[in-house]
């Protein structure tokens, strides 16, 4: 934070390694509580994003060591995407791509830098500070907190292919090696991870641009053998507070009631691009039709 005057109180988490910092023995759950008491909404479990359980890997029968089964925590990364808001960027004040919208390093901030601080502040690449509203703030119901830690934050103005040479590029690379990954979005209704996961036509996302990166390897015949067949499972996890969560097979051909566990998916071999596309884009129309009123929840890319 560049705030000198008055200086808010800050609470620090780390992404792993994390530890927060002494100045911020405030507990971090409970001051971000309040603001949703008053809000209603429910809070997104960010907490938990960015405090995994440490995951233990097992290499499986045949399978070759690997750099990324030595190191736990090297396993396990998380990116943070930040939305851009629709209002014109003079008129918005919520989100700092960087440090152009926040005071200055240094500088005394005046009562208006106050009132328009952004909520979301990117301090580095692995930083950003979420800043409470000012009312909160005054009235200590709420505190800025800094998070630490991010594999890497991806800034509004980052485009599609930003996130997917940095998140998924060494994942499907590892892919073709015969490595298994998995690549969750998560967040809020309306936070973009459709958007990242599919794209659209004119900016497409993560999954058609890995499958245009496999086959395109396939056909130059990098590292590959040419007998390699690749099949597709398309689902969706629905999760309620409360309820057991429920998986639902988006496959054309599969049956539209929900799963009990994904070992019962379909999967279908696919040949090209042009295929997969096709099938991914029937089940993104099919996911449209399930019922969707979870407040948290995720897209995932599996390659195994
Ligand atoms: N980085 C971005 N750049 C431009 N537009 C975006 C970006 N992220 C999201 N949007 C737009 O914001 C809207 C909501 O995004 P999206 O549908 O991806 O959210 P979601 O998290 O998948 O929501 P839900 O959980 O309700 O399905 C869409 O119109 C999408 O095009």
């Amino acid at each position: 934070m560049d705030l000198q005057s008055p200086r808010p109180v800050s609470t620090v988490r780390r992404n792993p390694p994390r530890k927060a910092k002494q100045a911020a023995s405030v507990d971090a759950r409970s001051s971000s509580k309040p603001s949703n008491a008053v809000t209603g909404i429910t809070r997104f479990p960010l907490d938990e994003i960015l405090e995994p359980e440490p995951l233990q890997t097992y290499p499986l029968p045949n399978q070759k060591p690997h750099k990324s089964n030595v190191g736990v925590s090297n396993n396990l990364k998380v990116f943070l995407r930040i939305r851009p808001l629709e209002c014109p960027v003079s008129q918005c004040s919520n989100v700092a791509g960087g440090e152009a919208r926040a005071p200055g390093r240094g500088r005394v901030a005046k009562e208006g830098d106050r009132k328009n601080m952004p909520c979301l502040v990117v301090n580095s690449s692995s930083s950003v500070t979420l800043n409470a509203p000012l009312s909160s703030l005054e009235s200590k119901r709420a505190k800025n907190e800094v998070y630490n830690g991010f594999s890497h934050v991806f800034p509004p103005e980052s485009i599609q292919e930003d996130i997917y040479d940095k998140v998924m590029q060494p994942l499907v690379m590892d892919f073709m090696e015969g490595h298994s990954s998995l690549l969750v979005a998560m967040g809020p209704t309306g936070s973009g991870k459709t958007y990242t996961m599919f794209g659209s036509p004119q900016q497409p996302g993560i999954v058609p641009l890995a499958l245009r990166q496999i086959f395109r390897q396939k056909a130059d015949n990098v590292n590959i053998q040419a007998s390699r067949t690749y099949y597709l499972s398309i689902f969706e996890i629905h999760s309620e507070r409360g309820k057991v969560e429920k998986i639902f097979d988006l496959l054309p051909e599969s049956m539209p009631h929900q799963q009990a566990s994904i070992s019962s998916l379909k999967e279908v071999k696919i040949s090209s691009v042009a295929d997969a596309e096709k099938i991914v884009a029937h089940g993104i129309f099919k996911r449209s039709t399930a019922p969707t009123n979870a407040n948290n929840q995720s897209r995932h890319v599996i390659l195994k």
